[in-house]
Protein backbone atom coordinates (compact mmCIF):
# COMPACT_ATOMS: atom_id res chain seq x y z
CA UNK A 1 0.00 0.00 0.00
CA UNK A 2 1.34 3.11 -0.65
CA UNK A 3 1.11 6.71 0.43
CA UNK A 4 -1.47 7.67 -2.03
CA UNK A 5 -3.50 4.94 -1.77
CA UNK A 6 -3.92 5.55 1.93
CA UNK A 7 -4.08 9.47 1.61
CA UNK A 8 -6.54 9.43 -1.65
CA UNK A 9 -9.58 7.93 -0.18
CA UNK A 10 -10.94 6.55 -3.15
CA UNK A 11 -8.56 4.49 -4.71
CA UNK A 12 -7.53 1.92 -2.32
CA UNK A 13 -5.96 -1.14 -4.34
CA UNK A 14 -5.66 -3.03 -0.70
CA UNK A 15 -8.28 -2.60 1.79
CA UNK A 16 -6.24 -1.82 5.42
CA UNK A 17 -6.45 -4.78 7.59
CA UNK A 18 -8.01 -4.48 10.79
CA UNK A 19 -7.72 -6.47 14.39
CA UNK A 20 -10.45 -5.50 17.02
CA UNK A 21 -9.27 -6.95 20.31
CA UNK A 22 -12.00 -7.10 22.92
CA UNK A 23 -15.05 -8.81 21.35
CA UNK A 24 -18.06 -7.77 23.64
CA UNK A 25 -20.47 -4.68 23.15
CA UNK A 26 -17.84 -2.31 20.83
CA UNK A 27 -15.94 -5.29 19.51
CA UNK A 28 -18.74 -6.88 18.15
CA UNK A 29 -19.99 -3.39 16.95
CA UNK A 30 -16.83 -2.50 15.30
CA UNK A 31 -17.30 -6.25 13.47
CA UNK A 32 -20.36 -4.78 11.99
CA UNK A 33 -19.42 -1.15 11.40
CA UNK A 34 -16.43 -2.58 9.39
CA UNK A 35 -18.61 -5.24 7.46
CA UNK A 36 -19.69 -3.01 4.29
CA UNK A 37 -16.66 -0.70 4.16
CA UNK A 38 -14.31 -1.06 1.09
CA UNK A 39 -11.40 0.50 2.86
CA UNK A 40 -10.87 -1.30 6.10
CA UNK A 41 -11.39 -5.61 6.45
CA UNK A 42 -11.77 -7.32 9.48
CA UNK A 43 -8.69 -9.71 9.67
CA UNK A 44 -8.17 -10.56 13.25
CA UNK A 45 -10.72 -10.38 16.49
CA UNK A 46 -9.47 -11.65 20.17
CA UNK A 47 -11.42 -11.93 23.41
CA UNK A 48 -10.35 -13.33 26.32
CA UNK A 49 -10.62 -16.90 25.45
CA UNK A 50 -9.31 -16.98 22.37
CA UNK A 51 -8.85 -15.41 19.33
CA UNK A 52 -9.88 -15.43 14.65
CA UNK A 53 -7.58 -14.44 12.50
CA UNK A 54 -7.87 -15.02 8.39
CA UNK A 55 -6.47 -13.16 6.03
CA UNK A 56 -9.10 -12.57 3.12
CA UNK A 57 -11.63 -11.39 6.28
CA UNK A 58 -13.87 -12.27 8.92
CA UNK A 59 -17.19 -13.06 8.31
CA UNK A 60 -18.41 -10.03 11.22
CA UNK A 61 -22.06 -12.16 11.32
CA UNK A 62 -20.17 -15.89 11.78
CA UNK A 63 -17.83 -14.05 14.51
CA UNK A 64 -20.97 -12.68 16.90
CA UNK A 65 -22.78 -15.81 16.21
CA UNK A 66 -19.80 -17.74 17.47
CA UNK A 67 -19.22 -15.45 20.25
CA UNK A 68 -23.05 -15.24 21.50
CA UNK A 69 -22.98 -19.26 21.52
CA UNK A 70 -19.52 -20.38 22.34
CA UNK A 71 -18.33 -17.62 24.60
CA UNK A 72 -15.28 -17.07 22.41
CA UNK A 73 -14.12 -16.47 18.71
CA UNK A 74 -11.67 -19.13 19.45
CA UNK A 75 -14.02 -21.42 18.25
CA UNK A 76 -14.73 -20.13 14.81
CA UNK A 77 -14.15 -22.43 12.11
CA UNK A 78 -11.57 -22.63 10.63
CA UNK A 79 -10.04 -19.47 11.59
CA UNK A 80 -10.50 -19.63 15.34
CA UNK A 81 -7.36 -20.86 17.90
CA UNK A 82 -8.54 -21.01 21.88
CA UNK A 83 -6.11 -19.17 24.00
CA UNK A 84 -5.84 -17.29 27.89
CA UNK A 85 -3.14 -14.87 26.37
CA UNK A 86 -5.16 -14.46 23.12
CA UNK A 87 -3.40 -11.10 22.14
CA UNK A 88 0.02 -12.49 22.92
CA UNK A 89 -0.44 -15.28 20.29
CA UNK A 90 -2.28 -13.04 18.07
CA UNK A 91 0.96 -11.17 17.94
CA UNK A 92 3.06 -14.03 17.71
CA UNK A 93 1.62 -15.27 15.11
CA UNK A 94 3.23 -12.86 13.31
CA UNK A 95 0.28 -12.43 10.86
CA UNK A 96 -0.14 -9.11 8.95
CA UNK A 97 -1.98 -6.49 10.60
CA UNK A 98 -2.27 -2.83 9.69
CA UNK A 99 -4.23 -1.60 12.87
CA UNK A 100 -5.67 -2.64 15.91
CA UNK A 101 -9.05 -1.33 17.59
CA UNK A 102 -8.01 -1.58 21.30
CA UNK A 103 -11.84 -2.38 22.50
CA UNK A 104 -10.96 -4.01 25.48
CA UNK A 105 -11.88 -2.87 29.42
CA UNK A 106 -9.33 -0.81 30.94
CA UNK A 107 -9.80 -2.88 34.19
CA UNK A 108 -7.59 -2.44 36.21
CA UNK A 109 -6.81 1.02 35.17
CA UNK A 110 -3.42 0.40 33.80
CA UNK A 111 -4.51 -2.65 31.82
CA UNK A 112 -4.32 -1.28 28.13
CA UNK A 113 -1.25 0.43 28.98
CA UNK A 114 0.04 -3.06 29.76
CA UNK A 115 -1.44 -4.34 26.12
CA UNK A 116 0.75 -1.32 24.69
CA UNK A 117 3.62 -3.14 26.10
CA UNK A 118 3.28 -6.20 24.70
CA UNK A 119 2.78 -4.14 21.09
CA UNK A 120 5.96 -2.21 21.66
CA UNK A 121 8.19 -5.12 23.10
CA UNK A 122 6.62 -7.66 19.45
CA UNK A 123 8.12 -5.63 17.34
CA UNK A 124 4.47 -5.02 15.48
CA UNK A 125 4.58 -2.05 13.62
CA UNK A 126 1.46 -0.22 12.82
CA UNK A 127 -1.49 2.06 14.44
CA UNK A 128 -3.06 1.24 17.43
CA UNK A 129 -6.38 3.36 18.64
CA UNK A 130 -8.01 2.94 21.58
CA UNK A 131 -11.49 4.32 23.03
CA UNK A 132 -9.94 4.83 26.54
CA UNK A 133 -12.01 6.79 29.01
CA UNK A 134 -9.50 7.92 32.18
CA UNK A 135 -7.31 10.80 32.67
CA UNK A 136 -4.95 8.31 34.29
CA UNK A 137 -5.02 5.99 31.77
CA UNK A 138 -4.11 8.42 28.82
CA UNK A 139 -1.67 9.61 30.86
CA UNK A 140 0.21 6.40 31.48
CA UNK A 141 -0.05 6.45 27.77
CA UNK A 142 1.27 9.34 26.96
CA UNK A 143 4.24 8.37 29.04
CA UNK A 144 5.06 5.52 26.66
CA UNK A 145 5.65 8.19 23.66
CA UNK A 146 9.05 7.76 22.80
CA UNK A 147 9.07 3.91 23.11
CA UNK A 148 6.14 4.18 20.69
CA UNK A 149 8.32 6.43 18.64
CA UNK A 150 11.03 3.58 18.77
CA UNK A 151 9.08 0.77 18.33
CA UNK A 152 7.43 2.53 14.96
CA UNK A 153 3.90 2.73 16.53
CA UNK A 154 1.35 5.29 15.45
CA UNK A 155 -0.88 5.19 18.98
CA UNK A 156 -4.24 7.55 18.34
CA UNK A 157 -5.28 7.64 21.89
CA UNK A 158 -9.12 8.75 23.27
CA UNK A 159 -11.22 8.32 20.00
CA UNK A 160 -14.25 6.72 21.04
CA UNK A 161 -17.28 9.33 21.55
CA UNK A 162 -16.31 11.12 24.63
CA UNK A 163 -13.32 11.18 24.98
CA UNK A 164 -12.92 10.90 21.16
CA UNK A 165 -15.78 12.81 18.70
CA UNK A 166 -16.76 15.41 22.01
CA UNK A 167 -13.27 16.28 22.20
CA UNK A 168 -12.67 16.54 18.58
CA UNK A 169 -16.11 18.95 18.53
CA UNK A 170 -14.60 21.31 21.44
CA UNK A 171 -11.34 21.36 19.63
CA UNK A 172 -13.03 22.96 16.76
CA UNK A 173 -15.17 24.80 18.21
CA UNK A 174 -12.40 26.66 19.98
CA UNK A 175 -11.73 28.06 16.87
CA UNK A 176 -13.84 31.41 17.52
CA UNK A 177 -12.59 31.80 20.70
CA UNK A 178 -9.92 34.14 21.81
CA UNK A 179 -10.35 32.37 25.17
CA UNK A 180 -11.88 29.44 26.31
CA UNK A 181 -13.77 30.08 29.86
CA UNK A 182 -15.46 26.35 29.86
CA UNK A 183 -15.60 22.87 28.14
CA UNK A 184 -18.85 20.91 29.56
CA UNK A 185 -19.58 17.69 28.07
CA UNK A 186 -22.92 15.50 29.12
CA UNK A 187 -23.72 12.46 27.40
CA UNK A 188 -26.68 10.37 27.40
CA UNK A 189 -26.49 6.60 26.95
CA UNK A 190 -29.22 3.96 26.89
CA UNK A 191 -28.48 0.29 26.37
CA UNK A 192 -31.17 -2.36 26.76
CA UNK A 193 -29.56 -4.22 28.87
CA UNK A 194 -25.60 -4.18 30.94
CA UNK A 195 -24.56 -7.42 30.27
CA UNK A 196 -24.00 -6.09 26.54
CA UNK A 197 -21.68 -3.46 27.41
CA UNK A 198 -20.23 -4.87 31.18
CA UNK A 199 -16.61 -3.26 30.74
CA UNK A 200 -18.49 0.17 30.27
CA UNK A 201 -20.76 -0.43 33.26
CA UNK A 202 -18.17 -1.60 35.51
CA UNK A 203 -16.15 1.96 34.88
CA UNK A 204 -19.07 4.06 34.78
CA UNK A 205 -19.81 2.18 38.58
CA UNK A 206 -16.10 3.17 39.07
CA UNK A 207 -17.02 6.81 38.50
CA UNK A 208 -20.04 6.82 41.54
CA UNK A 209 -19.61 8.32 45.20
CA UNK A 210 -17.71 5.15 47.21
CA UNK A 211 -16.55 3.44 44.24
CA UNK A 212 -13.63 3.47 42.39
CA UNK A 213 -11.65 1.19 39.84
CA UNK A 214 -10.69 -1.83 42.15
CA UNK A 215 -14.08 -1.90 44.19
CA UNK A 216 -15.71 -1.52 40.39
CA UNK A 217 -13.64 -4.51 39.25
CA UNK A 218 -14.59 -6.61 41.96
CA UNK A 219 -18.07 -6.49 41.96
CA UNK A 220 -20.05 -9.63 41.09
CA UNK A 221 -22.72 -9.66 38.41
CA UNK A 222 -25.22 -10.16 41.15
CA UNK A 223 -23.48 -6.81 42.74
CA UNK A 224 -23.88 -5.09 39.46
CA UNK A 225 -26.96 -6.44 39.37
CA UNK A 226 -28.25 -5.16 42.52
CA UNK A 227 -26.74 -1.83 42.26
CA UNK A 228 -28.46 -1.45 39.24
CA UNK A 229 -32.11 -2.37 40.79
CA UNK A 230 -31.30 0.74 43.77
CA UNK A 231 -31.27 3.15 40.52
CA UNK A 232 -34.08 1.65 38.27
CA UNK A 233 -31.19 0.78 35.85
CA UNK A 234 -29.99 4.50 35.96
CA UNK A 235 -26.60 5.72 36.14
CA UNK A 236 -26.13 9.30 36.76
CA UNK A 237 -22.39 10.14 37.05
CA UNK A 238 -20.91 13.89 37.99
CA UNK A 239 -17.65 15.68 37.50
CA UNK A 240 -16.03 12.35 36.02
CA UNK A 241 -12.55 11.95 35.71
CA UNK A 242 -12.25 11.93 31.92
CA UNK A 243 -9.46 12.13 29.25
CA UNK A 244 -11.06 15.06 27.36
CA UNK A 245 -9.67 17.20 30.06
CA UNK A 246 -6.18 16.33 29.48
CA UNK A 247 -6.43 16.02 25.59
CA UNK A 248 -7.93 19.29 25.59
CA UNK A 249 -4.87 21.14 27.79
CA UNK A 250 -2.35 19.03 25.78
CA UNK A 251 -3.87 20.40 22.08
CA UNK A 252 -3.32 24.19 24.31
CA UNK A 253 -7.04 24.90 24.06
CA UNK A 254 -7.76 25.01 27.55
CA UNK A 255 -6.53 24.10 31.03
CA UNK A 256 -8.10 20.38 32.27
CA UNK A 257 -9.75 22.41 35.26
CA UNK A 258 -11.92 24.08 32.59
CA UNK A 259 -13.35 20.79 31.42
CA UNK A 260 -16.43 18.80 33.09
CA UNK A 261 -17.88 15.57 31.98
CA UNK A 262 -21.03 14.06 33.48
CA UNK A 263 -23.84 12.04 32.13
CA UNK A 264 -26.74 9.67 32.34
CA UNK A 265 -26.49 6.09 31.66
CA UNK A 266 -29.62 4.04 31.24
CA UNK A 267 -29.20 0.03 31.13
CA UNK A 268 -33.21 -0.75 30.49
CA UNK A 269 -33.75 1.07 27.69
CA UNK A 270 -32.04 2.12 24.78
CA UNK A 271 -33.63 5.17 24.25
CA UNK A 272 -30.68 7.96 25.33
CA UNK A 273 -31.97 9.85 28.47
CA UNK A 274 -30.86 13.25 27.55
CA UNK A 275 -29.00 14.54 24.23
CA UNK A 276 -25.21 14.17 23.97
CA UNK A 277 -23.83 17.34 23.94
CA UNK A 278 -20.49 19.40 24.63
CA UNK A 279 -20.77 23.20 25.25
CA UNK A 280 -17.73 25.47 24.64
CA UNK A 281 -17.76 28.82 26.18
CA UNK A 282 -15.41 31.85 25.36
CA UNK A 283 -14.42 34.81 24.97
CA UNK A 284 -14.40 35.99 20.60
CA UNK A 285 -11.56 38.85 20.01
CA UNK A 286 -14.38 41.54 20.15
CA UNK A 287 -14.80 40.61 23.95
CA UNK A 288 -18.38 38.69 23.36
CA UNK A 289 -18.99 35.54 25.39
CA UNK A 290 -20.71 33.15 23.94
CA UNK A 291 -21.46 29.41 23.65
CA UNK A 292 -21.28 26.92 20.95
CA UNK A 293 -23.19 23.56 21.02
CA UNK A 294 -22.46 20.41 19.37
CA UNK A 295 -25.44 17.97 20.35
CA UNK A 296 -25.38 14.21 18.68
CA UNK A 297 -28.45 13.22 17.13
CA UNK A 298 -30.44 11.06 19.82
CA UNK A 299 -31.31 8.24 17.48
CA UNK A 300 -27.06 7.26 17.24
CA UNK A 301 -25.93 4.45 19.45
CA UNK A 302 -23.14 4.90 22.05
CA UNK A 303 -21.55 2.05 19.44
CA UNK A 304 -22.22 4.01 16.34
CA UNK A 305 -20.76 7.14 18.37
CA UNK A 306 -17.46 5.10 19.32
CA UNK A 307 -17.03 2.66 16.59
CA UNK A 308 -17.14 4.88 13.78
CA UNK A 309 -14.70 8.17 14.97
CA UNK A 310 -12.44 4.75 16.58
CA UNK A 311 -12.23 3.47 12.84
CA UNK A 312 -11.78 7.30 11.49
CA UNK A 313 -9.02 7.96 13.57
CA UNK A 314 -7.50 4.51 12.39
CA UNK A 315 -7.68 5.96 9.04
CA UNK A 316 -6.30 9.33 10.18
CA UNK A 317 -3.32 7.16 11.96
CA UNK A 318 -2.48 4.98 8.56
CA UNK A 319 -1.88 8.20 7.04
CA UNK A 320 0.65 9.55 9.73
CA UNK A 321 2.17 6.35 9.74
CA UNK A 322 2.76 5.89 6.21
CA UNK A 323 4.34 9.38 6.11
CA UNK A 324 6.91 8.26 9.07
CA UNK A 325 5.22 10.10 12.20
CA UNK A 326 5.31 7.60 14.96
CA UNK A 327 4.41 8.51 18.74
CA UNK A 328 0.82 8.98 19.88
CA UNK A 329 -1.59 11.39 19.08
CA UNK A 330 -5.04 12.10 20.54
CA UNK A 331 -8.11 12.74 19.38
CA UNK A 332 -7.81 16.46 20.25
CA UNK A 333 -5.14 16.95 18.28
CA UNK A 334 -5.57 15.02 14.90
CA UNK A 335 -9.20 14.98 13.38
CA UNK A 336 -10.53 11.77 11.88
CA UNK A 337 -10.82 10.82 8.27
CA UNK A 338 -14.04 9.17 6.88
CA UNK A 339 -14.03 5.56 5.50
CA UNK A 340 -15.27 4.12 2.77
N1 LIG B 1 -14.58 6.53 24.79
C1 LIG B 1 -15.86 6.19 24.75
O1 LIG B 1 -16.70 6.96 24.33
C2 LIG B 1 -16.29 4.82 25.22
C3 LIG B 1 -17.65 4.52 25.27
C4 LIG B 1 -18.02 3.24 25.66
C5 LIG B 1 -17.07 2.32 26.04
N2 LIG B 1 -15.75 2.65 26.00
C6 LIG B 1 -14.72 1.69 26.43
O2 LIG B 1 -14.69 0.56 25.60
C7 LIG B 1 -14.15 -0.54 26.32
C8 LIG B 1 -14.91 -1.82 25.96
O3 LIG B 1 -16.19 -1.77 26.51
P1 LIG B 1 -17.31 -2.91 26.29
O4 LIG B 1 -18.48 -2.47 27.10
O5 LIG B 1 -17.44 -3.18 24.83
O6 LIG B 1 -16.64 -4.16 26.99
P2 LIG B 1 -17.25 -5.66 27.15
O7 LIG B 1 -17.15 -6.02 28.58
O8 LIG B 1 -18.57 -5.77 26.48
O9 LIG B 1 -16.21 -6.53 26.30
C9 LIG B 1 -14.87 -6.63 26.66
C10 LIG B 1 -14.21 -7.68 25.75
O10 LIG B 1 -12.81 -7.71 26.05
C11 LIG B 1 -12.41 -9.07 26.14
N3 LIG B 1 -11.23 -9.18 26.99
C12 LIG B 1 -11.15 -8.98 28.33
N4 LIG B 1 -9.90 -9.23 28.75
C13 LIG B 1 -9.18 -9.60 27.65
C14 LIG B 1 -7.85 -10.01 27.44
N5 LIG B 1 -6.98 -10.07 28.45
N6 LIG B 1 -7.46 -10.33 26.18
C15 LIG B 1 -8.33 -10.28 25.15
N7 LIG B 1 -9.62 -9.88 25.29
C16 LIG B 1 -10.04 -9.56 26.53
C17 LIG B 1 -13.62 -9.79 26.71
O11 LIG B 1 -13.54 -11.19 26.43
C18 LIG B 1 -14.74 -9.11 25.95
O12 LIG B 1 -14.89 -9.72 24.68
C19 LIG B 1 -14.23 -0.16 27.80
O13 LIG B 1 -12.94 0.08 28.30
C20 LIG B 1 -15.03 1.12 27.80
O14 LIG B 1 -14.63 2.04 28.78
C21 LIG B 1 -15.35 3.88 25.59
Amino acid sequence: MNTNQVMGSTNFSKAIRIGVLGFGGLGQAAAKVLAPKREMILVAAADNKGYAYATEGLNAQDCIATYQSQGSVGYLEPFGTLSNRSIQELLESNQPVDGYFLALPNLPNDFIPTVVKQFINSGWRGVLVDAIKRTSAVEQLIALKEELQAAGITYMTGCGATPGLLTAAAAIAAQSYAEIHRVEITFGVGIANWEAYRATIREDIAHMPGYNVETARAMTDAEVEALLDKTNGVLTLENMEHADDVMLELAGICSRDRVTVGGVVDTRNPKKPLSTNVKVTGRTFEGKISTHTFTLGDETSMAANVCGPAFGYLKAGINLYQRGIHGIFTAAEIMPQFVK
